[in-house]
């Protein structure tokens, strides 16, 4: 290998190119291939030479793979700059002569490209293009880094991999409906450990991508490979972020396990949006599946009832009690009480419980993947209205979801109801600090309005009120109202306090 030291200026004589189908020029293998890299009139370049006409592809637009030691995939999704030149658009597959000419290649891309990225790209007019991506605009960096992090873990993998209600709902619904992935590409948002493409790759696919931000794609890569019947299908394990990355073919089906379960503990915590990986899959939906395509997931709903439980509502007030000593140590705490009081409170509550404690049947909010707009999970508002069954207090919302799996041939739910068996997501309840009586009849109304934030998760205001009852309910005036704000992040996990319940 031949390493020009110019700063600007690279090239690199390998052992072969060779374009792959949707490639837009042929090669010649008559002369040495050639890979340069160029940072010419503002814009950084690579350039592929094999033969007389080289072809151009944006460094800024283009991502590079290792499927082997010595074997490479260039993918470019072409671009035009101000001086109308064209740059290629297409996939590239490098043969290196050894493992270190590879290393090489490798660092030096990541090098021009973090220099790229670093400085911005100069355009004529003094502006700079914003290289950042959508995810980076919408996420915290420290968050992100936590996050990715925490999946980068085989244990927290495991986790998931170990709730059978989740894993074998995904395997069950990918082998019924094996006509839907039997040659077609298949694209895995997230893919974690990889097993979501190994269960496609079972079901018959022609080719699967899988999409991982974290370190965990380099587990998935070595778990794909030791499964040598089903690698062959797995085309590549592509390391970055479903908004970032490119895929060398549209899909014909996506899958993906988005569903919410982190908190700043870094343990389960559920309710579908929560992590806003939704957006994710929402994204990878726009930017990768024909628009056909299937999803699978393809729709989620998140449910909400009321709910009596005084054991729990009792148990959480008395926390910030601690704080109403005026002699602790000679000293006087009273002053956080009412903090302390509004901090407890605005923490869901992470438990299974005892649907028998639902006051009234839920009400549900749809969530269609296959149609919705990403945006559109930024706020979510969802308006709630009950009638009890019973005369009871009412202290507070219980909240779970489930998803569907819209197979050709069998349609598959997946749910955290109460009652059913229980997941890692468990079920979440927004405690009230006021709750209410309600009696048979009467009408509950309000509102649950979720909005996300920069760390990854949603801040829930909940209102709840319960209209007039018995004579003059007629003129629908209210008599009680309990507003409370909860962040979704800041959860408080009973699981370990759990009650096993009988279910009748
Ligand atoms: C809930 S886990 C599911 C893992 C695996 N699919 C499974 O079912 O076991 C979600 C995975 O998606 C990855 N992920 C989250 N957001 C991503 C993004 N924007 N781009 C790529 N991967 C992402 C996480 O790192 C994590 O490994």
């Amino acid at each position: 290998m031949e390493v020009a030291r110019n700063p600007i200026e690279q090239e690199f004589t390998i052992a072969s190119l060779s374009h792959l189908p949707s490639s837009s020029s042929s090669s010649s293998p008559a002369l040495s291939p050639i890979i340069q890299f160029f940072s010419d009139s503002g814009v950084s370049e690579l350039r592929f030479e094999q033969g007389s006409e080289p072809l151009n592809f944006n460094l800024c637009v283009s991502q590079v793979f290792k499927l082997g030691p010595t074997e490479s995939i260039c993918v470019c999704q072409g671009s035009e700059t101000d001086k109308e030149k064209i740059y290629s658009r297409g996939l590239i597959n490098i043969q290196f002569r050894n493992e270190e000419e590879s290393r090489n290649f490798h660092f030096a891309f990541k090098e021009f490209k973090k220099e790229f990225i670093t400085q911005g790209l100069n355009l004529p007019n003094g502006a700079q293009l914003d290289s950042k991506s959508k995810f980076d605009d919408k996420v915290e960096a420290s968050s992100a880094k936590m996050y990715f992090h925490y999946y980068g873990q085989l244990l927290h993998q495991q986790n998931m991999l170990q709730d059978y209600v989740r894993t074998s709902s995904y395997y069950a619904a990918v082998i019924e409906n094996r006509v839907d992935f039997a040659g077609q590409v298949v694209v895995d948002v997230g893919a974690g450990s990889g097993i979501l493409s190994l269960f496609a790759a079972q079901a018959g696919e022609k080719h699967v991508y899988a999409v991982e931000a974290s370190e965990m794609a380099d587990y998935a890569r070595k778990l794909i490979a030791e499964n040598p019947l089903l690698s062959q299908k797995i085309k590549l394990v592509v390391k970055g972020k479903v908004e970032d990355v490119e895929c060398p073919e549209k899909a014909d089906i996506l899958i993906s396990e988005p569903m919410g379960k982190l908190s700043n503990r870094m343990v389960c915590l559920t309710l579908l949006i929560n992590e806003r990986m939704l957006e994710s899959y929402v994204i990878a939906r726009d930017r990768f599946l024909f628009s056909n395509g299937k999803m699978f997931p393809t729709l989620g709903r998140i449910h909400m009832a009321p709910f009596s439980d005084e054991y729990v509502y009792i148990e959480i007030a008395n926390k910030p009690l601690f704080w109403q000593q005026q002699n602790y140590y000679g000293i006087d705490l009273t002053a956080l009480h009412g903090t302390a009081f509004h901090g407890y409170f605005s923490q869901p509550v992470v438990d299974a419980f005892n649907p028998r404690l639902l006051v009234v049947p839920a009400v549900s909010h749809v969530i269609n993947f296959t149609t919705i707009n990403e945006e559109d999970l930024y706020k979510i508002n969802v308006p709630l209205k009950f009638t009890s069954t019973v005369g009871t207090r009412i202290h507070r919302l219980a909240c779970w979801f489930d998803v569907l799996f819209d197979g050709s041939t069998v349609q598959r739910w997946l749910t955290t109801a109460p009652g059913a068996p229980t997941t890692h997501w468990y079920q979440l309840r927004c405690v009230l600090s006021q709750p209410f009586f309600v009696m048979p009849g009467q009408e509950v109304v309000g509102h649950l309005h979720m909005i996300a934030y920069s760390a990854q998760s949603y801040t829930i205001n909940l209102t709840m009120s319960a209209k007039m009852w018995g004579p003059g309910a007629e003129q629908g005036g209210i008599l009680q109202t309990s507003s409370f704000k909860f962040d979704l992040k800041k959860s408080y996990y009973r699981m370990s306090q759990m009650q096993a319940y009988s279910i009748a």
